[in-house]
C-alpha cells in the first residue's frame, strides 16, 4: 500500500518559488487503481516523479508498505525504484528503438533477477508477451515494426517485467486512436484483476479515468481538491473544478 502524507514539492526559479505540489495526501491500496486527474500544469507529473523517487520532495512522507522512502540512501532508492514502474503517453519513451522486444524485456527482468539464465529469461519474456496479448513469434522484432497500440502493450510488458508493486501510467492512451484506447484500457483493467496490481492512472480526461479507476483524486494548482470513489466523484462531484472537468466529458460517456 502506498501512502502519501502532506507532500510538497517547490521549485526555486528566477521568477520565484513554484509550488508545483502543495500538501497532497493520498493512499493507494493494494490491487486498486487511483485515477489522478487535472489539467496541464496542475502538478500531476511532479507528484509522480516524487513517488518514483526521481526528485526529492520538499517536505512530507511517502511510505510503501509502511517503509518510509523519503529518507532512504541513494543506493537504497535505486533498488526501491524497481517497485515503481511507469507507462508513458509515448511508448518510445520507455522502448529503446535499437533493441528487440526480447532484449528490452530480458533486460528489464534482469534488473530484478540479475543472475537469471537465458532459458528462464526467454520463458518469462514469452509469458509477459502473452499477458499483454502479443504473440511470442514477434519477440525478435524492433519497436518500429509494431503499431502504436502494440507498442503500448510492449511498454506495459516492459513495466511489468521487474515485478513492480505499483505502476504509474501517465496519459497512456491519449496518443492512441480512440478504438485502440479502449483495448489498452481493458488490458490495464484485466491486468489489475489478474495480477492484483496497484496503479496510479494519470489523465486530464475524467471520462477515461472513471472508466478505469476505483478511486479518483482531482488535482488543481498543486492541491487535491476532491477525492472519493470513482462513482462518487463522477456522478456526485462536490467541487466546482471537478464539475467543470465533468462538463468537458462527452455526455455519452456519462450514461
Ligand atoms: N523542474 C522544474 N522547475 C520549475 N518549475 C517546474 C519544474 N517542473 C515542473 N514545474 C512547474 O510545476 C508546475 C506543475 O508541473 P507538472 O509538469 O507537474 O504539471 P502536470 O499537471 O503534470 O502537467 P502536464 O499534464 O502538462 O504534464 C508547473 O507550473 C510547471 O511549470
Amino acid at each position: 500500500m502506498l501512502e502519501l502524507d502532506i507532500i510538497t514539492k517547490h521549485f526555486h526559479t528566477k521568477q520565484g518559488i513554484v509550488r508545483a505540489v502543495n500538501g497532497v495526501s493520498l493512499t493507494v491500496d493494494d490491487g486498486r487503481i487511483l485515477g489522478l486527474v487535472g489539467e496541464s500544469g496542475c502538478g500531476k507529473s511532479t507528484l509522480s516523479r516524487c513517488i518514483m523517487q526521481l526528485i526529492p520532495v520538499t517536505s512530507g512522507s511517502i511510505k510503501l508498505n509502511g517503509e518510509e522512502l523519503t529518507t532512504l540512501s541513494k543506493a537504497a532508492i535505486r533498488h526501491r525504484r524497481l517497485d515503481f514502474q511507469m507507462v508513458f503517453q509515448d511508448p518510445y519513451a520507455s522502448l529503446n528503438p535499437r533493441m528487440t522486444v526480447f532484449a528490452t524485456l530480458a533486460e528489464a527482468i534482469k534488473q530484478r533477477h540479475p543472475k537469471i539464465d537465458k532459458q528462464e529469461a526467454t520463458r518469462r519474456v514469452i509469458k509477459l508477451l502473452d499477458t499483454v496479448g502479443i504473440a511470442a513469434r514477434h519477440m525478435q522484432k524492433y519497436p518500429h515494426e509494431f503499431s502504436g497500440g502494440q507498442r503500448q502493450r510492449i511498454a506495459i510488458a516492459r513495466a511489468l517485467a521487474p515485478e513492480p508493486k505499483l505502476i504509474i501510467a501517465d496519459e497512456p492512451v491519449s496518443a492512441l486512436d480512440v478504438s485502440i484506447q479502449s483495448q489498452i484500457l481493458n488490458l490495464l483493467r484485466q491486468l489489475q484483476r489478474d495480477l492484483n496490481l496497484s496503479m496510479i492512472f494519470i489523465s486530464h480526461d475524467l471520462g477515461v479515468v472513471h472508466y478505469l479507476a476505483d478511486d479518483i483524486a482531482v488535482m488543481y494548482g498543486g492541491k487535491l481538491v476532491e477525492t472519493g470513489t470513482a462513482d462518487d466523484v463522477f456522478y456526485r462531484p462536490q467541487n466546482d473544478y471537478t464539475k467543470k472537468l465533468l462538463n468537458a466529458v462527452p455526455k455519452i460517456a456519462r450514461k
